[in-house]
């Protein structure tokens, strides 16, 4: 089984139908990237992964577990309770376009934070392990500072550190860089660069063309709640099959130039 497994997810905001029977495979330590128009549900389907939204039909397993059930020893379904989603949900690092950083609290003690609570992990492993972290993502100096004394980027690099300190198998990013200045664009995506050369594996959001192109093993372009083509970057990039795909590609590329 592939490490995440979406069959056939349909998802409803009330009447508007925003999934479609979405079917997505990830390898892995693959790197997929989503790319579609706005409001085609590209962030909508990546929470449903963590189950930060509930879906109305269909599957999605990580790691071979169902999101979001469990399952009794006849088989049958039920809903998890609080704890053990929260168990469910552990493996998977999520980093969203806003960095949600404690202001309250400095770059370390906002990557420790989860191992310590939810995890219970000794405070000086869990302070070492942080130290390491930020140092991996080019932050060591800055490791006293508030949310409030970094840049968006910075504060976005804390953002990523803070997600890896779980330890996860999989990590899910939702337009991690829409918020950024351009000018601190790069320096988030050297970090995510890096960690998918490290074999992390990877479900991405992002307008990034340069991302997608490089750093992506599979390319996905969803419009209205479907996935419209998948493949490799060269095929959906450079010779996408599909007349929505070609429309989409125009628009963003001569946006970028
Ligand atoms: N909590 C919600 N309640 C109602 N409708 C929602 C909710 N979240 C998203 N939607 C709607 O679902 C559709 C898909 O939204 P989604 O954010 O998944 O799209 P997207 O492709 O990620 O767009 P963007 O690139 O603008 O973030 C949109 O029509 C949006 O308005």
């Amino acid at each position: 089984m592939a490490m995440v497994e979406i069959q056939d997810v349909h998802k409803f905001f009330g009447e508007l139908h925003v999934l479609k029977g979405v079917s997505l495979e990830v390898e892995a330590g693959e790197v997929c990237t989503i790319l579609g128009p706005s409001g085609s549900g590209k962030s909508t389907l990546l929470r449903c992964v963590n189950v930060l939204e509930e879906i109305q039909a269909g599957s999605i397993h990580v790691d071979g577990i169902l999101m979001g059930y469990g399952q009794d020893a006849e088989g049958r379904l039920y809903e998890l309770r609080p704890k053990e989603l929260a168990a469910q949900r552990a493996p998977i690092g999520m980093v969203f376009q806003r960095f949600n950083l404690f202001p309250h609290m400095t770059a370390l003690e906002n990557v420790v934070e989860a191992p310590i609570k939810v995890k219970g992990a000794n405070k000086s492993k869990a302070k070492a392990k942080a130290s390491e972290l930020l140092e991996r993502v080019g932050l060591a100096e800055r490791a006293d500072h508030y949310p409030a004394q970094l840049s968006g980027g910075q504060a976005q690099r804390v953002a990523i550190a803070r997600a890896l300190a779980m330890e996860p198998d999989l990590m899910l990013f939702d337009e991690p860089t829409s918020a950024l200045d351009p000018e601190l664009v790069g320096e988030v995506l050297a970090v995510m660069q890096d960690l998918a050369a490290s074999g992390m594996t990877m479900l991405v959001v992002t307008h990034e063309m340069g991302f997608a192109r490089e750093v992506s093993d599979t390319v996905v372009f969803m419009d209205q709640g479907s996935i419209v083509e998948s493949g490799s970057p060269e095929d959906v990039l450079v010779n996408p099959s599909n007349q929505r795909t070609r429309d989409f590609l125009d628009k963003v590329l001569s946006h970028d130039s």
